[in-house]
């Protein structure tokens, strides 16, 4: 974490993660081309971005190959098959799967990590999924991983379960403790809660605190900033904000703040034009009326995916009356 946090200026240890392909194919089902996904690394590579996370490591018992894409599951050889002839020494790139708690079979899904192109894995968890989480972080830094703990929901957890999973995680390898806001219900004096109750917690341990935010309330990119403003050095985005229901914090927007020259714009904005624009007149995402609502609920934003993939998208009072009355 940064001591004090010269925000508007160059800050070399800030690092940014693009999570579209992992984050988007909550959405599709992670059926993306590997054109698409080749263009996203092509792209981080040129923008100067610092890690790529390619997709989960999740288990094909719950979600079966023949209705997942690749990026569910990453095995080895689609890796080694779209990121042939990755080198982060020369590229700067890390690349990075997430594993889920409950439904990765990690022990035997993650190979070593010198046997693998991937440098990072993610473990995503919910408050009660703790010690698994734990042996999961445990075990991928045993196989030579850098790791993070992505708690998630953090919006619908009481303040001694926080306390409980931060003192947890806090005696891991991991170098990164993320705050997850998956229902993009957070505003920014609770993100100012949620980072000086992180940092208060991990003080001493070395970890780095992370940002995820989601879009329903059209704050991942302020919230993100927020987080960034008080030290933040591990900020998630995703291409064009695409990612789960109301999408993510917009790669253009970060890179357009951060001041480190590193970063490159037009890179991205070239990704969005040429293949992300195409993806949108396919699959929903970004802030809608229905994303609006459950982030104002605190709400998972499953009904409103089903709800937006039905027949009667727009009926947007619909959805209102629905969600509103019955809760
Ligand atoms: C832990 C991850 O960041 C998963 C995710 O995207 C979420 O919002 O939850």
């Amino acid at each position: 974490m940064s001591e004090a946090a010269p925000w508007i200026t160059y800050r070399p240890e800030l690092k940014v993660l693009d999570c579209t392909i992992r984050d988007g194919g909550l959405i599709n089902k992670h059926q993306f081309s590997d054109e698409t996904v080749r263009a996203v690394y092509d792209t981080c590579l040129e923008a100067g971005i610092d890690a790529m996370e390619v997709g989960y490591k999740n288990s094909p018992k719950p979600f079966p190959k023949s209705e997942f894409g690749p990026w569910r599951h990453c095995d080895e050889e689609d890796i080694n098959r779209v990121f042939a002839g990755h080198d982060l020494d020369k590229t700067g790139l890390k690349l990075c799967a997430m594993a889920d708690a409950g439904k990765s079979d990690y022990r035997e899904q993650i190979v070593p990590r010198n046997e693998s192109l991937l440098d990072m894995i993610r473990v995503a968890f919910y408050a009660h999924q703790v010690s698994e989480a734990v042996q999961m972080i445990e075990h991928c830094a045993e196989l030579g991983y850098d790791t993070t703990a992505n708690l998630m929901a953090v919006s619908n957890i009481d303040d001694a379960e926080i306390d409980t999973v931060l003192s947890a995680i806090k005696d891991t390898p991991a170098q990164v403790m993320v705050i997850v806001d998956s229902f993009g219900h957070l505003y920014r004096e609770q993100i100012d809660r949620l980072y000086k109750k992180y940092a208060t917690a991990l003080e001493g341990s070395d970890k780095e605190i992370g940002i995820h935010a989601h879009n329903n309330q059209q704050l991942a990119f302020a919230n993100t900033v927020e987080a960034i403003i008080l030290g933040s050095n591990r900020v998630d985005a995703t291409m064009f904000g695409l990612g789960r229901g109301a999408g993510n914090c917009p790669m253009e927007l970060l890179l357009g703040f951060l001041r480190n020259p590193k970063f490159k714009l037009r890179p991205v904005i070239k990704l969005i034009q040429e293949q992300i624009l195409p993806l949108k007149k396919e699959i929903d995402w970004g802030p809608s009326i229905p994303y609006n609502i459950t982030g104002q609920m605190n709400l998972h934003p499953r009904d409103a995916m089903e709800f937006r993939e039905g027949d009667t998208p727009d009926d947007y009072v619909a959805f209102y009356d629905d969600i509103v009355l019955d809760n």
